[in-house]
């Protein structure tokens, strides 16, 4: 933990060199989903998982509330290792866990109110106390008027909703979600990261987040793991992953979610219709905004004009880029496109062939 580390943020999930292997179909194969792993989740964050279908990403999660058990390496949560436990020990540990699945997994038969009170009768809570807790949970989700009806009657979104407030019955001090908004819409799926964030901020609960969409990771975790064949290749500050990503995996998933700098056909296009010097800028935090951009123009006397680009937030901060045509005095063009290098990255494309 941080205290015996001096770190300044304490761990609350350590994966230590832990690795599961699945066997495989064909005798003696195996699948080695989670590769020695070492990471840690901070307390009180959202920390993103991303990385394609069949890299590791639900197992490595998985192994958090030990629905999969390690086969090499451990995993300790708030300060307990689990490798060691049996069924009966890991049972307070799984208390302190909730977690929400893509398809919701929630009982057809139950209405809302009983599914979210499920939790609670396994846990032993009286009737009373189960009743007060799902009246406070419905209405942190948005659903008192649902408590009634069963999930049939519902939109995907809202079944999510249930999900959320059954996982979080038990106050528990970590939420997995796995791909929790995959089988959602846009604007539903904006919602369900709302209440993700909400639970973080205002219960103060770590949550994970698995996904394959790097939008997710974008709008809602602090920090991110990036897994490629059940290694984590690059972890750190969500913000600082994917605005300076160093694989190409990660790479891949960035240009996924931005599609800010143009193709060889589109960059044709533009120089066909646009004469002068043109240049593609990274616009972050760093570089300010497109006002640094304006203001070294001006500085230099070059005309600037955004032909293409686009500005987005990572981690609620700008990134993008602006592709942009100057037009001056060669020199200048010149002296500006280095200024620009000393703020940012700078892309040049020079001008069109004569
Ligand atoms: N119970 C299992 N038995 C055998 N192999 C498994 C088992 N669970 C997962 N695997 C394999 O482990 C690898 C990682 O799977 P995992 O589901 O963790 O990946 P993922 O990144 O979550 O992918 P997806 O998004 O498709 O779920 C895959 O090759 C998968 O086939």
């Amino acid at each position: 933990m941080s205290a015996a580390t001096g770190a300044a943020t304490s761990s609350i999930v350590r994966f230590e060199g832990a690795s599961k292997v699945f066997p495989g179909r064909r005798r003696g194969a195996e699948v080695r989903a989670v590769s020695d792993v070492t990471l840690d989740i901070h307390e009180g964050e959202i920390f993103g998982v991303i990385g394609h279908s069949g890299a590791g990403k639900s197992t490595l999660v998985r192994l958090i509330n030990a629905l999969e058990r390690t086969t090499g390496g451990d995993v300790i949560v708030d300060g307990v290792a689990l490798a060691a436990l049996n069924e009966s020990r890991l049972r307070p540990v799984r208390a302190g866990i909730g977690m929400v699945f893509q398809q919701f997994n929630l009982l057809a038969s139950r209405t809302v109110a009983g599914n979210v009170a499920y939790p609670l009768e396994v846990a032993g809570w009286s009737r009373s106390r189960r009743e007060a807790r799902v009246v406070e949970l419905l209405d942190f989700v948005g659903l008192s008027e649902k408590a009634g009806v069963h999930p049939s009657a519902l939109s995907g979104g809202q079944k999510q909703r249930v999900g959320i407030a059954r996982a979080l019955a038990t106050n528990p001090r970590i939420l997995l979600a796995d791909e929790a908004t995959s089988a959602l819409d846009p604007e539903t799926t904006r919602d369900v990261l709302d209440l993700l964030q909400r639970v973080n901020r205002e219960l103060g609960v770590t949550v994970v987040v698995i996904t394959h969409e790097m939008d997710v990771v974008r709008s809602i975790c602090h920090r991110v793991a990036v897994m490629d064949r059940g290694r984590v290749v690059e972890v750190g500050q969500a913000y600082q992953v994917f605005s300076a990503p160093a694989h190409d995996v990660t790479r891949r998933f960035v240009a996924t979610a931005l599609r800010d700098r143009p193709s060889p056909e589109v960059l044709e296009r533009l120089r066909a219709r646009h004469t002068g010097h043109i240049v593609t800028v990274g616009v972050d935090e760093v570089a300010g905004s497109s006002a640094v951009l304006t203001r070294t123009l001006r500085e230099h006397g070059v005309d600037g004009t955004v032909v293409f680009g686009g500005i987005t937030e990572v981690a609620e901060r700008p990134y993008g880029s602006l592709t942009v045509e100057l037009v001056g005095d060669p020199a200048a063009v010149e002296a500006s496109v280095a200024a620009l290098r000393d703020v940012t990255w700078v892309d040049d494309h020079g001008r069109a062939a004569a």
